[in-house]
């Protein structure tokens, strides 16, 4: 399949020599949602104001449908619609203008329909004569995602859609982004929850100072970065593990009250119950036990290095 973007190679160097992007190089396929990760400052915006058109590259190409972004750029942006961090239109329109206008800017024919619609769909309609000063953080959000859609993109960008919403907002927003995908629309965010990502992303993207990198299905980023560990708790504290358990990868931690142990069930099955054998042998009582798997958290953390993306 033909990919809706494709990135070659894009680097951008910012006037004063700052370099935010180097060498990234990324096919987005049709109906998929991306979500692209990293800390503050990786250069997840600039990316997404190159595929937009509002930042040029200093190297390499992007292409949207198959038309350059730079040669087409009135080609490009009419597929795409783009959800900013922050609310930038008059807030004494109301909602239902705004959203018409915005229609109207791109070119588009009226269609009352359509909008209607797309204002039920984010829960605005009943608020459709309301001018923008008059709406909750949360409403103003959903105003920016239909103004985004207003002129029927084939693709959306959300640069990082729950930042500061609260819990029912953002599964709301979940839901909303999952629908859009079933209607074809492909979908690109930029988040720092790893949960969303976790939550949402057919694919995820772990951007740091410029890079990509990696770009992997999340289910198969969870499968091969993601082991699990057995957490053991003791009946007796131990000061240390005795040697005959060396080759266990066993690690002794609360103070000498758990073991943990590290493996990839796929690798060994019989695993676990040789390892409570060799405790049992070793004169060692447990009182309880569970398992973790390998969050996306521990995947960042291991890439990055740093807790808070
Ligand atoms: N116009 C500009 N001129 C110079 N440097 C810039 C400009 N815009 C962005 N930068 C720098 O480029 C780097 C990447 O910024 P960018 O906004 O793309 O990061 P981000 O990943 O979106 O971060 P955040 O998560 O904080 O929004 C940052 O170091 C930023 O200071």
């Amino acid at each position: 399949m033909t990919p809706i973007i494709s990135i070659k190679n894009l680097g951008k160097t910012y006037s004063k020599g700052f370099t935010a992007l180097q060498d990234i190089t990324l096919d987005i396929e049709e109906g998929e949602i991306l979500a692209l990760l990293g800390p503050n400052g990786a250069g997840k915006t600039t990316m997404i104001s190159i595929i937009c058109g509002i930042v040029n590259a200093t190297s390499g190409s992007v292409s949207v449908g198959g038309h350059d972004v730079v040669k087409d750029f009135r080609k490009t942006r009419s597929m795409i619609g783009l959800v900013p961090q922050e609310l930038t239109t008059d807030q004494f329109e109301t909602v239902l203008n705004t959203v018409r206008f915005s229609r109207g800017l791109h070119g588009c024919k009226a269609n009352p329909a359509y909008i209607e619609r797309i204002l039920r769909a984010l829960s605005l309609w009943e608020k459709r004569n309301s001018t923008l000063r008059e709406l909750s953080g949360g409403m103003k959000r959903r105003v920016l995602i239909a103004k985004a859609l207003s002129h029927e993109p084939k693709v959306l960008f959300l640069d990082e859609p729950t930042a500061g919403v609260d819990v029912a907002l953002r599964r709301d927003m979940w839901s909303l982004v999952k629908e859009l995908r079933a209607t074809g629309v492909t979908i690109i965010l930029t988040t720092h929850y790893i949960e969303e990502a976790e939550e949402i992303a057919d694919r995820i993207g772990i951007i740091n100072k410029g890079s990509l990198l990696l770009v992997e299905e999340k289910a198969a980023l969870m499968r091969k970065l993601g082991g699990k560990q057995m957490l053991l708790d003791l009946a007796e504290p131990m000061k240390s593990l005795p040697g005959r358990l060396d080759d266990w990868k066993l690690t002794l931690t609360q103070e000498g009250r758990q073991i943990v142990y590290d493996y990839t069930p796929q690798a060994d099955p019989g695993a676990l119950m040789k390892l409570l054998t060799a405790l049992e042998t070793s004169g060692i009582a447990v009182t309880d036990i569970s398992t973790r798997q390998t969050s996306l958290e521990d995947i960042f953390v291991s890439l990055i290095g740093d807790k808070t993306p």
